[in-house]
């Protein structure tokens, strides 16, 4: 079994500083691990700004990285993977959450599916439009998609195209940035549905990017919840889900619309725990007069023990 393994990850951008000569920056990923195996789900999920884009883009090579390794099947990829067309980009790839910048409107979807099939595969004409045709049928989309453009489709539909372009040469792992998340609700049902049955069908993996725990909660086997550049807990989305361990995951679920009413409870018990947990850190910070992070001990990241799952959640 194949896996794609992320140690200790920083992505640092450069910023201005107000001091001449003292260069300052960003920690926009601050020293992430993660062990991806084949066929599983991974959902990593957070806030606006947490990272979890730049985490996507620098498996991808998108990002230059200032620490840390990707590592593919035993193969450090890390320097490899920034290059355009590495041999590693055929088992990684991604989907992104803005197709009308991602699809090229200048290019027909014939052309944009059949782009990585171009770069990596040795087919005649006739293969690659096989290929092709049988991705569209994937993703239900008909034959004339081929000479269209991105502009004649809709959300969902441009989604469905790009995730054919990032499965056409059958990768390994895809990573999926917010696919859904700027769709209507029956569309993100019916993209997810896409996803779900390719994945099944090529035995990939997925690290599904959101900042909502309800879309990852179908998709994904494990969960990583990051805050500022650091996950602060990771383990089975089960026990997540039913016993969140630091107060920044309560804190998102708490704020899942639509419960299933057996959750109700939850909820509740989540509410009065954070209540409790805010009250502590503000007696505490109040004693000690200290600094406002000290307020929520983010800093720790906390491991949910893995256990044997009873039913869904
Ligand atoms: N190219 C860049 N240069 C400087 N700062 C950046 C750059 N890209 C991202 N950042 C900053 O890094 C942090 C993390 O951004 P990132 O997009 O990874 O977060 P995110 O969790 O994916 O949020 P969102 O869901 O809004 O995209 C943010 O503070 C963002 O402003």
């Amino acid at each position: 079994m194949g896996h794609l393994e992320i140690k200790n990850l920083k992505v640092h951008y450069p910023i201005k500083s107000d001091f001449l000569f003292k260069k300052k920056s960003l920690a926009a990923v601050d020293g992430i691990s993660l062990l991806m195996e084949e066929g599983k789900n991974y959902g990593l999920v957070g806030e606006s700004g947490s990272g979890k884009s730049t985490v996507g883009r620098a498996i991808v090579g998108l990002e230059r990285i200032t620490a840390g390794q990707i590592i593919y099947e035993g193969i450090d990829v890390t320097a490899a993977i920034r290059k355009r067309k590495s041999p590693h980009k055929r088992n990684i790839q991604m989907i992104f959450q803005d197709s009308s910048a991602s699809l090229n409107p200048k290019k027909s979807i014939g052309q944009i599916i059949s782009e990585p099939l171009h770069n990596f595969e040795q087919f005649s004409l006739q293969e690659e439009k096989k290929r092709v045709l049988e991705l569209l049928e994937m993703v239900g989309l008909p034959e004339d998609a081929l000479q269209r453009y991105p502009h004649e489709f809709t959300g969902g539909q441009r989604q469905r195209i790009a995730l054919a372009r990032a499965v056409a040469l059958r990768p390994k792992f895809v990573i999926a940035d917010e696919p859904i998340s700027v769709l209507d609700l029956s569309v993100q049902a019916q993209v997810l549905n896409y996803m779900k049955r390719i994945q099944e069908e090529y035995k990939l993996s997925y690290l599904f990017i959101s900042h909502d725990l309800g879309v990852v909660k179908q998709m994904c086997d494990e969960l990583a919840i990051m805050y500022r550049g650091r996950f602060v807990e990771y383990g089975d989305k089960q026990d997540i889900y039913r016993n969140p361990q630091h107060i920044y995951t309560k804190r998102l679920l708490s704020a899942i619309p639509n419960l299933d009413p057996g959750n109700r409870e939850l909820h509740k018990r989540l509410r009065r725990e954070i209540e409790s947990e805010y009250e502590q850190s503000m007696a505490s910070y109040l004693a000690k007069d200290g600094r406002i992070s000290d307020l929520v001990p983010f800093s720790e990241t906390h491991r949910v023990a893995v256990k044997p799952s009873k039913g869904e959640w």
